[in-house]
């Protein structure tokens, strides 16, 4: 009988109640995503014992104290457990030792994974404070390491205070990050299938966002500092309304790739890798929807053939499939695409979530409302929803509550509230925080000033959290933004330009814009133009 059996011989029953741990794991030997989610596995095999509630995202950052070793990958965990904290420790031990394998050479050295307690609460959410030769909980030194702290910051309303300093978590990790130390800012990594060829490491996209202080408000907000990627539209479709299927050649997907192979030359020459958005659906408002046999008979062979087209190297080549189809997504991934770009999130196809957790590639969390053919009336943002005006959900910036009906933020806030309604179905259909990319859906149910506030509002977006009525928080602290303007309505409607392919030079500096908001991808037609306009972008706004 191993130590982990004999521990918890206890049966549990509905009456059980529960204590609440929140374990900080680390890895920084091997395939570092794998192995945490071998530990993932096996704190479920666990069984009622620990129920593991919610997942950080993943964190990349450099070692500390010993330098001389490879990064590390960190994040935290959320469980309930009617284990002890000697009993939790142990199993935490037998993960790390039995099941991972871990060896030893010496303290704070490489590591194929560690476990630690960092805070633990009674079944009546009481703080549980350990000083023991074994094990001293809160953890000793969570307040000086940001790998711990802002992945527990995902899982922690701004309320929560540290059991021993009684000050704000949150506050404890600005007060972190204001020592302005570099090697305490992370970088935000959305694990992707499969691995890179050369180096055989993960393949991730990577988001960098340090946290700064208003000189005058002294508020601090979380900025991006990484260059942004390019997302290339590829419509596959004969009537999209931007380009008209202008490369849309099924019988000769020759043309299409030769035409890819030429863009994406291009923007590699200023930037290391770019996105190719393979979309077989149009969704331009009140656009006639394809069946799905049709979607499919036009994206799959084009991912094929991107997958196996030599002057396409698969390290710089993402792929991601845009589409709000479950069964389209299966055959993209199986076909070699790395992200599902749901205009939907998720509402359109129940199966969307579940199949994305399980593929576990990228996934666009984007905010609609209603259909293709009624979203463009549902533009009313003003507060009217019974949820709000009887303060059932709170909600913060930057950590700090703010009052949803102060007119500054009410667009911002309802859709933060709205895909925070989406977000946690996902989180409950078992997708991981880790793999989602925001969009707040430019031109889905949005008239044209609502368009351009959401992009000035891109910050508030990126710092929005919020409590719902029934106590759950979410928060898209460091999640990474996906804006989709290029060519839509709005820029045409400003620039008195009524053909989409004359407005690639005005998104041009739309694209500019929203960089200098803080979107960390942007959806492009124009790729080859746009990258210029992200590279200088970036220099100027990003300092990258
Ligand atoms: N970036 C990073 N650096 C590190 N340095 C030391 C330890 C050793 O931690 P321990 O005191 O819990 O063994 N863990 C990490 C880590 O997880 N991430
Ligand atoms: N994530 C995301 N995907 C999208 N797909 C299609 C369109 C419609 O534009 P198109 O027909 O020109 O592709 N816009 C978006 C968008 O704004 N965001």
């Amino acid at each position: 009988v191993d130590q982990s059996t004999a521990i918890a011989t206890t049966s549990t029953d509905i009456n059980t109640k529960y204590n609440t741990a929140y374990l900080a794991f680390g890895s920084n030997v091997g395939d570092r995503v794998s192995n945490i989610k071998l530990a993932f596995d096996a704190l479920k095999r666990e069984n009622e014992k620990i129920v593991i509630l919610d997942q950080s995202s993943f964190f990349e950052s450099e070692p500390m104290y010993f330098k001389d070793q490879e990064p590390f990958i960190n994040g935290c965990i959320k469980i309930k457990t009617i284990l002890s904290p000697h009993e939790l420790l142990r199993v935490c031990k037998h993960i790390e030792y039995e099941v991972l394998g871990r060896v030893k050479h010496f303290d704070n050295g490489p590591r194929s994974i560690d476990l630690d307690i960092v805070l633990y609460q009674n079944a009546d959410n009481e703080p549980i404070l350990i000083n023991d030769e074994d094990l001293i909980i809160p953890h000793p030194r969570m307040l000086e390491r940001s790998f711990v702290l802002e992945p527990l910051c995902q899982l922690l309303p701004p309320t929560t205070r540290h059991p021993i300093t009684a000050e704000p978590i949150w506050n404890h990790l600005d007060e972190l990050y204001a020592k302005g130390n570099d090697e305490d800012n992370l970088w935000l990594v959305t694990p992707l299938p499969g691995k890179t060829l050369n180096t055989k490491k993960e393949k991730f996209l990577k988001f960098k966002t340090v946290t700064v202080k208003d000189p005058i408000t002294n508020l601090s907000k979380r900025e991006s500092v990484s260059p942004t990627y390019i997302m290339h539209i590829l419509n596959v479709t004969p009537d999209s309304f931007s380009d008209g299927g202008k490369y849309y050649s099924p019988e000769n997907i020759s043309t299409t790739l030769h035409h890819l192979v030429q863009v994406t030359q291009e923007v590699l020459k200023l930037h290391d890798c770019i996105i190719i958005d393979v979309g077989g659906c149009s969704t331009r408002p009140n656009s006639e929807q394809v069946s799905e046999k049709n979607e499919l008979g036009r994206v799959i062979p084009i991912i094929s053939a991107i997958r196996t087209c030599k002057e396409l190297p698969k390290d710089k080549v993402i792929i991601s499939v845009d589409t709000y189809r479950s069964t389209v997504s299966q055959q993209a991934f199986e076909a070699g695409a790395d992200i599902v770009n749901d205009i939907s999130g998720g509402a359109f196809d129940s199966n969307m979530f579940s199949q994305s957790a399980r593929i576990g590639g990228g996934y666009v969390l984007s905010h609609t409302r209603g259909t293709i053919s009624t979203m463009n009336k549902l533009t009313d943002y003003t507060w009217k929803n019974t949820d709000v005006m009887e303060g059932k959900y709170v909600h913060y910036i930057s950590g700090k509550e703010i009052d949803p009906k102060n007119e500054q933020l009410t667009l911002i806030t309802t859709i933060g509230q709205e895909l925070s309604v989406r977000f946690l179905a996902a989180l409950d259909s078992g997708l991981h925080r880790g793999q989602m990319i925001l969009d707040p859906g430019l031109g889905f149910a949005k008239n044209l000033d609502q368009n351009l506030e959401i992009i000035r509002t891109i910050p508030l977006l990126k710092n929005y959290s919020c409590v719902t009525p029934d106590g759950r928080f979410v928060t898209f602290k460091n999640l990474p933004i996906l804006l989709g303007p290029s060519r839509k309505k709005f820029i045409g409607t400003i620039t008195m330009e009524p053909e989409p392919h004359n407005r690639d030079f005005a998104t041009g500096s739309v694209v500019a814009s929203c960089i200098g908001y803080g979107t960390d991808i942007v959806r492009v037609h124009d790729s080859i133009n746009c990258s210029k306009s992200v590279k200088i972008a970036d220099k100027i706004y990003k300092k990258v």
